[in-house]
């Protein structure tokens, strides 16, 4: 069984309730899963403010920092474990996990330990109206106990990015997984024991999120901020939930992200980013590409191109090296994506590829696979041009000029990530600095310098997280000023 790990313990729920956490490429149970709720988070705050009080707190800064170091080096030294953990959770190719999710697991803390350590602080001396001078200077300290509320689809790498900094800072955290995806987030606290970190500093509670131990989290008076990673419905709530006890928040939320393609583009490179972007993790990171607008004179190439990839993308055992594509997280969201892929036709798509369930032996075939697919012909007011399908889909529409691909790239409710593909550099400039969205890639596609901001306009997002935005958001500035 899943259990929660609070104080540094593994443990029940008080109320003996479970729920199952399935494998989604084969659906066999791969485990029960323990579901905390107020009593279970009310444990974990508790505990997580006398760490605070107490070791975590009083510890020194470079110490604090050594240990979280030592969390990155047990990840990497438990890499199998972490990479078995997250595949029979989500079902995602080793091929994908194994250079994405758990490296970048354990790169996150090791970035936000050497950033800590190498801070500088702010101090400043001004004339004072009697001839005289006066010292302000700036203290960081943490926020307190910070609350973590981590989705499905990247759950290692998306839950170190928050703890990474927050730790670093020294917080402590309740972290509640998505209820899909336990594995890692527990692993982890057994890392966390065995390097030695005091029990109260991480703590995981499991569980779901409306009333259950997400809103537990999002309503606890002893929780000062909260750092979400989510469906933008669910930051929503989660902001009403915590105005209450004005918790400060930042959102990492959905998107419906734009690829466009020029004709000057290095056709091959655009062709295989654009796949990359549109079918990585089965179309479920928040940075892929749904929407794919092309410039004319390439459009047919493109989408023949384009549907070529995605038909030779292959499903099967996770663990084998071929395998690029993996089923969706769940039964409930592959049935969210077939909505769309039938609400799609009623909406009058021409289907180049895919559009239901592919047919694959046992045991896949009880998994909860989808095809790759892709669409033209959608109106740009279609509900499958505007709402996140979070799934291995785009639709690619023609355009004609510079002017016009950055409208429709505009023409959206989110603005998470571009991607723009072409060969001509002042126009990639121009294009990039019109385009509505928080983080823009030329050429290329979800590569990451952890020192840049992080985060969405619009519905995608609140804040910024990434490098010193991060370590800003997890601590509090205090300013001490005194006459000279
Ligand atoms: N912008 C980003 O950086 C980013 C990154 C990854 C995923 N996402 C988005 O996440 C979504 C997919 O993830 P998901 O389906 O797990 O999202 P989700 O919003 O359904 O769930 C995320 C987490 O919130 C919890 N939760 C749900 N309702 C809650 C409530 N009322 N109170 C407190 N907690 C609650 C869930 O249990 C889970 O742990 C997509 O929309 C995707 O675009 C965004
Ligand atoms: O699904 C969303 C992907 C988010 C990625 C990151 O937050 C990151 O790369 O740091």
């Amino acid at each position: 069984m899943f259990k929660h790990f609070i104080n540094g313990e593994f443990v029940p729920s008080t109320s003996g309730r479970t729920f199952d956490n399935i494998n989604p490429v084969t659906g066999e149970l791969v485990g029960k899963v323990a579901e905390g709720g107020e009593e279970e988070v009310d444990r974990a705050v508790a505990a997580a403010q006398r760490a605070l009080e107490g070791p975590w707190g009083t510890m020194p800064r470079l110490e604090r920092l050594d240990l979280l170091e030592k969390v990155a080096e047990g990840i990497e030294a438990r890499f199998d474990d972490f990479l078995a953990a997250e595949i029979a959770d989500t079902g995602k190719p080793k091929r994908f996990a194994s250079k994405v999710d758990i490296p970048r697991g354990a790169a996150n803390l090791k970035f936000f330990a050497n950033l800590a350590r190498n801070l500088e602080s702010q101090s400043y001396t001004m004339d004072t109206s009697d001839g005289g001078k006066a010292l302000s200077y700036v203290l960081r300290e943490p926020v307190g106990v910070v609350g973590v509320i981590s989705p499905w689809n990247l759950p290692l790498l998306l839950l170190t990015w928050k703890l990474g900094p927050a730790l670093a800072m020294g917080n402590t955290v309740v972290v509640k997984p998505s209820e899909e995806t336990p594995g890692t987030a527990t692993l982890l606290g057994e890392v966390f024991d065995e390097v030695g970190v005091p029990p109260g500093v991480y703590n995981v509670v499991n569980g779901l999120g409306p009333n259950s131990a997400g809103e537990a989290i999002t309503r606890h008076p002893g929780i000062s901020a909260i750092t979400f990673t989510g469906e933008s419905r669910t930051g929503q709530i989660i902001q009403k939930a915590s105005a209450e006890s004005l918790k400060s928040l930042s959102f990492e939320l959905g998107g419906k992200n734009p690829a466009l393609i020029f004709a000057d583009c290095d056709f091959d490179a655009a062709v295989a980013g654009t796949t990359r972007s549109v079918f990585a993790n089965c179309g479920q990171v928040c940075l892929c590409s749904e929407r794919v607008y092309v410039e004319r004179p390439i459009f047919d190439d493109f989408v023949a191109a384009l549907k070529e990839k995605a038909e030779d993308l292959k499903m099967g055992d996770p663990f084998d090296e071929a395998t690029g594509f993996g089923p969706l997280i769940s039964e409930e969201h592959r049935q969210k994506v077939l909505s769309y892929y039938e609400l799609a036709r009623e909406e009058g798509a021409t289907v180049v590829t895919g559009g239901g369930i592919p047919e694959l032996d046992a045991p896949y075939s009880n998994g909860f696979y989808v095809e790759p697919t892709i669409w033209t012909g959608l109106a740009d007011d279609a509900r499958c041009m505007r709402e996140e399908v979070f799934g291995p889909v785009c639709h690619i529409r023609p355009f004609d000029t510079d002017d016009e691909a950055i409208a429709l790239a505009n023409d959206s409710d989110y603005g998470l990530a571009a991607a723009i593909w072409t060969q001509n550099l002042e126009r990639a400039h121009k294009v990039a600095a019109r385009v509505e969205t928080g983080m823009v890639w030329l050429n290329t596609w979800f590569l990451r310098d952890l020192r840049t901001p992080f985060g969405g306009v619009k519905l995608s997002g609140v804040g910024r997280e990434g490098g010193m935005h991060s370590l800003d958001f997890y601590s509090e500035l205090k300013t001490v000023c005194t006459k000279l």
